[in-house]
């Protein structure tokens, strides 16, 4: 027996108890390159502890809504921002922590030009495209020592738009 749930659109502001949204709204901090670029400067809090930065490609394979959740996880290291590399929609779901386990699940529908970046020790969904291809550059830990905890539900969520 699965459980509901609803997924809104990303935005920064129901977001920021797990993170930080990646994009580029409002004014830059600053205009680089002659005026050409704008820089929306130092958007996201990274934490690698005592590993170090890295920037990895994933190519995922797409799902289709009502994706079924199943598990969820956390890198109690670090911290990890999904970049797509691409403009197509996207699946994000996230957790406070409860006595260890996952809390309610928030999920969100990422929207062209958004990026995600995972606080340290946020349980996710693990990264879910929703069409292909499902390429995002991904920032995280690179260090030693496990960085990984899964928890999977007794009871799946079915996750709709
Ligand atoms: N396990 C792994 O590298 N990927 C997950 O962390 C994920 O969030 O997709
Ligand atoms: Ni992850």
């Amino acid at each position: 027996m699965s459980r509901d749930l609803h997924a809104k659109p990303l935005n920064a502001a129901d977001f920021a108890a797990f993170g930080e949204v990646l994009e580029a709204v409002g004014e830059p901090d600053k205009m680089i390159n002659q005026g050409l670029c704008g820089r929306h400067h130092d958007r996201a809090r990274l934490d690698f502890a005592d590993g170090r930065a890295g920037i990895s490609v994933f190519n995922a394979q797409a799902r289709t809504l009502p994706f079924t959740l199943e598990m969820m996880e956390r890198h109690p290291e670090g911290s990890q921002a999904f970049v797509p590399m691409h403009q197509n929609p996207y699946l994000v779901v996230v957790a406070d922590d409860d006595g260890g386990k996952p809390g309610q699940p928030r999920a969100f529908l990422a929207q062209p030009g958004q990026g995600v970046n995972l606080h340290r020790n946020v349980w996710h969904g693990v990264l879910c495209p929703l069409q292909d291809p499902g390429l995002f550059a991904v920032i995280d830990r690179i260090g030693e020592g496990a960085n990984l905890e899964e928890h999977w539900f007794d009871r799946p969520w079915q996750v709709n738009a």
